[in-house]
Formats: C-alpha cells, sequence, structure tokens
C-alpha cells in the first residue's frame, strides 16, 4: 500500500508541484493519473520512487515512511518499483535482452552487475517477460532496430524483471500511435491483472484513462480534484479536472483509426 499523508513539494525555484496531497492506493490496484499538462502528474508518480523528493509531509510505502529513508533504504524500496518513461529509456546500442536485463541490476552485487554477469535463472526470466509482451524474437536485435511500441514493449520487460511490487508508468503511450497505444495499455492491464502489480499511469488521453482506469486520480495545479472508480466518471468529471471543455485533442482515438 502506498499512503501520501500531507505531502507537498515545492521545487527550488518555488513553484509548487505538490500541494497537500493525501491519497491511499490499494494492493492490485490499476489507477490511471489524469490532468492537463503541468498539472503535476509526473511529479506525484516520481514522488513515489523519489526521482523527485516532496519536501512535506510523509509518504508511506508498505507503512514505511519513505522521505526519511537515507540511500541504502532507498535504493531498495527502488528495487520493487518498476518505472516505464515515455521516451522508453532503453540503452540503444545494446540488445533487447541484455536491456531487459538490466531489471536484475539492483538486485545483484556491485562487482556482478559491473561486468554484467546474469545468472542463467535471471536470463529465464528476461526472456519469459519478453514472451509475456510478445515479443521474445526480438531478444537478440539492438533496441535502437525496435519500432516504438517495441521499445515501449521491451521497457515494460525491463521492469518486470525486476520482480517490481510496484509499476509506475509517466505518460507511457505518449510518443506511441493510436494502435500502438492500445497494445501498450493492453500489455499494462493484462500484467496488472495476471501478476497483481499495482499499477499508477499517468496519461492525458481521457478515452485510454476511461478503457483502461480502475480508479481515476484528476490533478490539477499540483492538487487531486478528483479519486473514484472509473464507473462514477463522465465528461463532467473531465471538464470538472481540466478547468475547460473537452477537446477532441484530449481523445487518443479507436484502434481502427490509422
Ligand atoms: N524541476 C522543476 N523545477 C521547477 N518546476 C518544475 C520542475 N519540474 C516540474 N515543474 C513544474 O511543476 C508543474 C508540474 O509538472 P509535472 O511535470 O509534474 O506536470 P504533468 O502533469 O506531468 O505535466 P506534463 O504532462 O506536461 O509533464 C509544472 O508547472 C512544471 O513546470
Amino acid at each position: 500500500m502506498i499512503e501520501f499523508k500531507n505531502v507537498s513539494l515545492t521545487y527550488p525555484n518555488g513553484h509548487q508541484g505538490l500541494k497537500n496531497i493525501n491519497v491511499k492506493i490499494n494492493p492490485g490496484e490499476f489507477i490511471v493519473v489524469v490532468g492537463l499538462s503541468g498539472a503535476g502528474k509526473s511529479t506525484f508518480i516520481r514522488s513515489i520512487n523519489q526521482l523527485v523528493k516532496p519536501t512535506d509531509g510523509e509518504l508511506l510505502i508498505d507503512g514505511k515512511n519513505t522521505l526519511a529513508y537515507k540511500e541504502r533504504e532507498l535504493k531498495n524500496l527502488r528495487k520493487n518499483i518498476g518505472m516505464i518513461f515515455q521516451n522508453y529509456n532503453l540503452v540503444n546500442r545494446m540488445s533487447v535482452l541484455r536491456n531487459v536485463l538490466t531489471g536484475r541490476l539492483g538486485h545483484m552485487g556491485t562487482l556482478k552487475s559491473l561486468l554484467g554477469l546474469f545468472s542463467q535463472e535471471d536470463k529465464e526470466l528476461a526472456i519469459s517477460n519478453l514472451q509475456r509482451v510478445g515479443i521474445e524474437e526480438k531478444a537478440y536485435v539492438r533496441a535502437d532496430q525496435l519500432s516504438g511500441g517495441q521499445q515501449q514493449r521491451v521497457s515494460i520487460a525491463r521492469a518486470l524483471t525486476q520482480k517490481p511490487k510496484y509499476i509506475l508508468a509517466d505518460e507511457p503511450v505518449a510518443s506511441l500511435d493510436p494502435p500502438t497505444s492500445h497494445v501498450v495499455m493492453r500489455d499494462l492491464k493484462k500484467i496488472n491483472q495476471e501478476l497483481g502489480i499495482t499499477t499508477i499511469v499517468n496519461l492525458h488521453f481521457i478515452d485510454m484513462a476511461m478503457e483502461y482506469a480502475d480508479r481515476i486520480i484528476g490533478m490539477r495545479a499540483g492538487e487531486i480534484v478528483f479519486d473514484g472508480p472509473v464507473s462514477t466518471v463522465n465528461e463532467k468529471t473531465f471538464e470538472q479536472i481540466y478547468g475547460r471543455p473537452i477537446k477532441e485533442a484530449d481523445m487518443r482515438g479507436s484502434v481502427d483509426d490509422e
């Protein structure tokens, strides 16, 4: 369980990225965080693994206040949290398999990780995760030879290879076309359902949020302005979250739109 208690984050330039956030994220949930650009979605999600560090409040993960963590405890925390970025963050000149194996680095000693000495078990795990996202035939191809959608699936396989308890995905489909966006979202949802990994995804597309979320958190100007199950969400909810009428550009479009 992740719990934000009166969490605020003020950036060094004085900008308030998060304002007094109070929210609980339960085990196994699939949450989509929505809001306009600049609403604080990335700041919210990145606080959880402290890519950005809140300046006030308590952020409890499995009952412990992670904001008090020192380097070693933080490293242990990050081992359990897979992160998926908009731009995939793969090492281009390495093979797909090697990229996926880097998911094991947090679990290995320094020497083994420096030498890249992965066990047979790790390799099997990496391959099985590539199978899970349907691209095992690309295991020995260089990462930069893959399409954007394939690269994002590699990054999902890498996150899974960490054997994470939580997955954070920061705008995972923002660089993808509509059909590929759905493939990636379906993969994330399937993993959440089959493996029970708590998943938090930032999206700014309303239709995708409605299609995949169990629960939607709406943000505006660093605050949570909506939090509820997807069944309670309608167009009005999004208008409230966005503070303006919905536009066509707020939709990703369906699989048939290409
Ligand atoms: N390092 C930083 N220093 C100062 N302000 C920042 C920093 N990072 C983000 N911000 C500001 O904090 C606010 C929230 O940004 P954040 O990236 O969390 O929003 P977002 O909802 O994820 O939007 P986007 O989809 O555009 O990334 C924005 O106004 C942004 O300009």
